[in-house]
């Protein structure tokens, strides 16, 4: 049984948008033609089109793009199943049109040995939702004391070694990290924190936290990690990649590491590049995130980062809390805030309907960019490549709902947003894992 979505509207190499019918067989794309090519260009000689089985969906109006990818996202299980489950984790990835996410590995029991690696992929299969990537622990435990069985985690199916959710402290340790890891030819993703220069903080540096009477998150507390590993990537020959990258300090690092040819990559979220702490409302936790919304300053450097190359992709960095816990306030609730079902809509409102950026500028941030870094098969629009495809309304607007949420998490700032650009399909290898019920 074929499948073709018809009237797509796509992006050609220029970035312009032309019509075309893309054709799906066993989950992988067959062709990709001009809307009035017909089918000869596929059905074998002597077969008569009509009995040809095709299951015709019509996307007229609509932008279609390989399917999205983001490379860092907390699903939660094992251990906090209150908060996020792979499948409920999955279901709000495909509403948020990601075809293919790469899940952090501070779970409880931490993703630190090959079993866990495991459960997350068999949980991932039986989903069956968007691919699911597992990265595996740095150090056991991410305590920072000793380094996990890289060879058994891979062997397993991870996919590159991070701590995230802590900093490494250790030079020596992240040093002996980076050089297994080179020797694997597997990356080292950092989340870039020195605790000595944030305890008990849970905001930036500066007028907010001043304003009230809160200790501050000191830009270089980021970015003496982003400096020092990539000293030390420059010194293992690692291909080293900077988590959530927030400040001025970190993408002025990473430049000039990248221009000097160290294997050096990085990342960002839309809420980096979109709020700053003056934007806090108030002491809601929904505004807290690791690392904090820092200075305008900051997001225009992180925006010029992104623009210029400096920071490679786009993740959302999608981290759910319960109610409960977001509810106890800005000094103790935890960090972090979803990200998957407003991420494509924040970016295409607030930068491409504003003609900021090209609309593949967005795209290849959320897809191209993240498969190269990352060397997936996946990320293109292309004849021979599995079927991940993700379509977009870019005109219906709406307003963000948590409450309508496929993810368990409700702890968003976006709460009421007006935005357009809203994926309404979701294919992965072929199979439709999500189609807005709103949809004619
Ligand atoms: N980003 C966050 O604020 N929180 C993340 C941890 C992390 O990404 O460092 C979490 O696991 O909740
Ligand atoms: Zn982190
Ligand atoms: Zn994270």
């Amino acid at each position: 049984m074929l499948q073709m979505i018809k009237n797509a509207s796509v992006l050609n190499k220029a970035g312009e948008l032309e019509q075309k019918n893309i054709i799906i067989s066993e989950g992988k794309i067959l062709s990709i033609h001009d809307v009035n090519a017909g089918f000869s260009l596929f059905v074998e000689e002597g077969t008569n089109p009509s009995d040809v089985n095709i299951e015709e969906i019509d996307v007229e109006g609509k932008l279609v793009v390989p399917g999205l990818i983001d490379m860092h996202v907390h699903l939660r299980e094992p251990g906090f199943e209150h908060k996020e489950t792979i499948e409920s984790g999955g279901r709000s990835a495909v509403k948020g049109g990601f075809t293919t996410i790469a899940c952090m590995p501070n779970t409880r029991p931490v993703t630190d040995d090959p079993e866990t690696v495991q459960l997350v992929l068999n949980k991932a299969k039986e989903a069956n939702l968007a691919k699911v990537l597992p990265y595996a622990a740095i150090t056991i435990n991410e305590l920072g004391r000793e380094l996990t069985d890289f060879d058994a985690l891979k062997a397993a199916g991870a996919i590159g070694f991070t701590d995230d959710g802590v900093g490494v402290q250790s030079a020596q340790m992240m040093k002996d990290a980076m050089k297994k890891a080179a020797a694997m030819d597997m990356p080292v993703i950092a989340h870039c924190e020195d605790n000595s220069l944030v305890e008990g903080a849970c905001v930036a540096e500066g007028a907010f936290a001043e304003k009230h009477g809160l200790k501050g998150i000191p830009n270089e507390s980021e970015a003496i990690h982003v400096g020092r590993d990539i000293l030390l990537a420059e010194a293992t020959g690692v291909h080293y990649h900077v988590c959530h990258v927030s400040t001025e300090q970190s993408v002025r690092l990473i430049r000039e590491a990248k221009k000097i040819g160290i294997k050096v990559t990085a990342e960002v979220c839309p809420h980096h590049l979109i709020l700053a702490d003056e934007d806090i409302p108030g002491l809601d936790a929904n505004w807290k995130m690791n690392p904090p919304l820092r200075s305008r300053r900051d997001v225009e450097a992180c925006i010029e980062g992104l623009e210029d190359g400096t920071i490679d992709i786009i993740v959302t960095d999608h981290a759910p809390h319960s109610e409960e816990e977001k509810a106890k306030g800005m000094e103790l609730a935890p960090f972090g805030i979803v990200g998957f079902e407003t991420a494509f809509p924040l970016l295409y409102t607030k930068f491409v309907a504003t003609g900021k950026w090209s609309l593949s500028f967005l795209v290849e941030k959320m897809t191209t960019e993240p498969a190269r870094v990352f060397r997936l098969d996946t990320g293109r629009l292309e004849e021979g490549a599995p079927a991940d495809i993700t379509v977009i309304d870019l005109n219906t607007e709406r307003a963000v709902d948590p409450t309508e949420f496929a993810t368990k998490g409700r702890n968003t700032p976006f709460t009421g947003w007006e935005l357009k650009g809203w994926p309404v399909m979701t294919f992965v290898d072929g199979k439709k894992v999500y189609s807005d019920s709103t949809l004619s």
